[in-house]
């Protein structure tokens, strides 16, 4: 991994592609990591996201597993996600390559439970879940499964981004974060599937809604004392997390056989113990719907009334 490279592309900035000679007018940063800068672009009245990085090797590698996903997904009905590939000459007279995704309009998933209220966690939850099995149905593990790496779009539908920890099954995970690796916890080897994921999202879980506590565990732990078991004490103390240390046990453990099972079974906890848990608010799109619906069927009335029908 590099470190981020230090420069701004001021709001208006055109970004023009050297290869494929698309222009994209930058509007602001959206969010940068290690591996590059991630900004909201504009091309002929449509918003993407520009990824830009300083490390072309990363950004190839990442971009091939993007392609590989997009060219598995061509058959299906997917919104594409991988847009344009290129690079762009910089003020600073250095190419930089960048990539072009869909913008993925949301709040990251701490933002959106502060916001919106902890009762939707299980239905955020359930949407991530149901990613994760299309990835996995794929065999495709995200790898790199954190709360950075989720965005919340209105009503709770989750989305993942970065995927520059995506491996394939059977390979082993190389971009991780130490708190989320199974092997951290002694829990597992990196090589991926699906149980990779599950892990994490059961960290995930924990980390949502015991992050201090989780960050003086990992501080306070020796190599050799970290495993499933600590982390599932933590749960314990908890009263949301103990309601669920059953999943958070078997992901925790990698007892689910695969992740439609994790998702049913988070399903039933859902049921069972979120009856708090949102219904669902009438999309704007639904209401207006309706009205044209109820005028449509006024005007039909007017008229054959008119007409002595
Ligand atoms: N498609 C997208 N739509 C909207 N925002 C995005 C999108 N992709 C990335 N972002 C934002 O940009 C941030 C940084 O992106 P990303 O994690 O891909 O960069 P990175 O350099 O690979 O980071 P890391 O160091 O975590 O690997 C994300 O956390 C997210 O807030």
């Amino acid at each position: 991994m590099t470190t981020s490279f230090d420069w701004k592309l001021p709001r208006g900035t055109l970004i023009h592609g050297k290869w494929k000679q698309n222009r994209y007018r930058v509007e602001r940063l959206l969010g940068e990591g290690a591996n590059g800068k991630v900004f909201l672009v504009e091309r002929q009245r449509t918003w993407y996201a520009m990824k830009i990085s300083s490390d072309a090797v990363d950004l190839q590698s990442e971009v091939n597993v993007l392609q590989s996903i997009a060219k598995q997904r061509q058959a299906g009905r997917h919104e594409a996600y991988l847009i344009d590939v290129d690079d762009f000459r910089n003020s600073d007279g250095v190419d930089y390559p960048f990539y072009v995704m869909r913008y993925i309009r949301g709040m990251t998933l701490f933002d959106y439970l502060a916001k919106q209220g902890m009762d939707w966690f299980p239905v955020v939850g359930y949407s991530l879940l149901v990613k994760l099995a299309q990835l996995h149905s794929e065999q495709w593990t995200f790898g790199d499964l954190k709360v950075e790496n989720v965005l919340v779009g209105d009503y709770g539908r989750a989305e993942l981004v970065d995927y520059g920890g995506v491996t394939g099954f059977g390979k082993s995970v190389r971009q991780f974060t130490e708190i989320y690796d199974r092997g951290y916890w002694n829990a597992g080897s990196r090589t991926a599937d699906a149980k990779y994921d599950l892990f994490s999202f059961a960290v995930l879980c924990i980390q949502i809604h015991e992050s201090r506590r989780l960050a003086a565990l990992t501080a306070s732990l020796l190599p050799q004392n970290r495993a499933p078991e600590e982390l599932l004490k933590l749960a314990r103390v908890n009263p949301v997390l103990r309601t669920m240390e059953d999943w958070l046990s078997k992901a925790l453990r990698g007892e689910f056989a695969h992740t439609q099972e994790a998702a049913k079974s988070w399903q039933q906890w859902q049921h069972k113990h979120s009856r708090h848990a949102p219904s669902a608010p009438v999309p704007r799109w639904m209401k207006g719907l309706f009205v044209a619906s109820a005028a449509l069927l006024a005007t039909t009335i007017y008229w054959l009334l008119r007409a002595g029908l």
